[in-house]
Formats: structure tokens, sequence, C-alpha cells
């Protein structure tokens, strides 16, 4: 199969850069006018479904508002993901995992495996325990065409205290997990292999230089940054950003026309910075 960086490369190009994120939070649920409960989940996800799987690149269900709901809450799931790829979108499912290499082999099992009920075409993946221990995620991710975006540099502003720490050789955290990300990439036009750095991080990001694959930039919208912001953020990494935002788009819901406004809007004004076109005069 060809590899993600390739297949993302591709939607990118033909669809726009932009992730859109299925977090369906209850308050979402209830300004829908849908019930908090696996039923208002459904609808919520068939709706967005049907509005933007043909339009949009990637998509990024957040796996935590399926699994509140239990069994009935990952059956949502599975149907979703069988619908947005059947669209010609690519899924990237946000589950943060990670543990020691053997459960990490689990994890990559469930979601990296096209066997699995849950397969994806990459994860999100938290790299606290080493980026080495997620070696399994990334095996079978080169086996099967998958990806995986490990945090780098998230959105939230706990993360520095840990993310911008100074490791024994004088790099930042962040920056080490970039670098050995970027080893996975090496000699490969497009990797598979990703880092996560927030929108909303200022001039603080960490080197990319050397990535050969995507950046998954959240932030935008809810949680404050632009658009705009992400010029001074990634300067010259730019056409490597994936911008990502989940709220900024379904808040329009849950009229499909509004939703497909709301997403038109950000993918232009992504595109706008990713082109060059807001460059200050
Ligand atoms: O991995 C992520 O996607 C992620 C990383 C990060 O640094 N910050 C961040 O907000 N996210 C996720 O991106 C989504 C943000 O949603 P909005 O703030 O509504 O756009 C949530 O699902 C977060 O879990």
């Amino acid at each position: 199969m060809e590899s993600f960086g390739a297949r993302l490369r591709a939607a990118v190009a033909s669809r726009g850069p932009l992730c859109v994120g299925i977090d369906p939070h209850a308050e979402l649920l209830a300004r829908w006018g849908l019930t908090d409960d696996a039923d208002g989940l459904a609808e919520f996800s068939r709706t967005v479904t049907e509005a933007l799987a043909d339009r949009v690149a990637i998509f990024k269900p957040q796996s935590a508002f399926f699994e509140r709901f239990g069994s009935r809450g990952i059956a949502v799931l599975e149907t979703t993901i069988r619908r947005l790829r059947r669209a010609g979108a690519l899924v990237l499912l946000d589950a943060k995992r990670a543990d020691i290499g053997s459960t990490t082999a689990g994890y990559a099992a469930a979601y990296l495996d096209p066997a699995s009920p849950l397969s994806v075409d990459a994860i999100t993946a938290n790299p606290y325990l080493g980026v080495g221990a997620l070696r399994p995620m990334m095996e079978r991710a080169r086996a099967h065409g998958g990806g995986v975006f490990v945090l780098a540099m998230t959105s939230n502003p706990e993360a520095a205290a840990i993310q911008q720490a100074t490791t024994a050789d004088g790099r930042s955290v962040a920056q080490l997990v970039v670098d050995e990300i970027s080893q996975l990439n090496e000699g490969v036009a497009a990797g598979s292999f990703g880092v996560v750095v927030g929108a909303t991080v200022g001039e603080s990001a960490p080197d990319l230089s050397r990535l050969q694959g995507p950046i998954l930039a959240p932030g935008i919208g809810a949680q404050g940054a632009t658009a705009a912001d992400l010029r001074a953020v990634f300067g010259a990494q730019l056409p490597a950003v994936l911008p990502s935002t989940s709220r900024e788009v379904l808040s329009a819901g849950p009229d499909p026309t509004a939703l497909q406004e709301a997403a038109a809007r950000s993918l232009a004004a992504c595109r706008r910075v990713l082109n060059g076109g807001d460059q200050p005069s």
C-alpha cells in the first residue's frame, strides 16, 4: 500500500490543507438539539460525515468523546471511520496512546492493522514513555501504509513545564521528540511520521527543518489561535503544516450547508497563509 505520507500529500493536494476534528462535546450535542447519549452521538457523527466527508482531506475523531458512551460509542466510532474512508477522506484517530513497547503493540494492532474494526489511516501518540516505546506503532504503520503523529509541543498552557524542559544534552524535550521522529522519516520525501505542535505556541516552536513529515497544528479557533498565527509559529516549514480545528467548524452545525461554509472558510484562511498569500507587506 502507498505510504501514509504520500496519501496525505495527495489528499491535501486535491481537497486542501485542513484537518477537521470530530469532537462531540456534551455542549455541542446540546447546542445541536441532540441528546447526550449514544443516539445523539450517532446523529452528530452522521451529520458531520454527510456534510463534509467528500470535501475535507482528513478528519480527526476525538476518541474520548466516543469512549464516554462505552461500547455503543465505540460502535458509532467504527461506523464513522468507515463512512469517512468510504467517501475518500483520511482518518487520523486522536487517541494519544502509548505504553511500554509490548502493550504499545496492542494499540498498534487496534488502530493500525487493517484487520481491526477500528483501523484508521493514522493515530496520535504520546511520547512520555519514550519515542522508542512507540516503535511497534511505527512498524505496524510502515507495514500497512499508516501514520503516527507524536506530541511534541502541545497547544495547552500546562505543557511547557515538561515539553520545554531541557534534557541532559541541552535540547528541549520537544526538540528531542522532533529529532527522533525526523530520524524515522530519513530518506523519505513525504514521511509518514508526524509531530503535533500547537498553533498556539508562538515563537517557542522546536526546529522542524529536518522533519520531512507532516506537522499537525491544533489550537485554531476555540483555543485562541488563528490561521494567521501559523506563519509566526512555523515560518519556512509552513508547507508541511496540517492545520486542525474542531469546534470552529462544528459549532456552525447542525445545518449541513452551514457546516460546509464553516469548513470552507477555515480552509480558505489556512490556504491563504500556507500559500503565502497573507504575507505582511
Ligand atoms: O493531538 C491533538 O489533536 C491535540 C494536540 C494539542 O496540542 N492540542 C489539542 O487541542 N489537540 C486536540 O485537538 C482538538 C482541539 O479541538 P478545538 O479546540 O475544538 O479545535 C481536541 O480534540 C484536542 O484533543
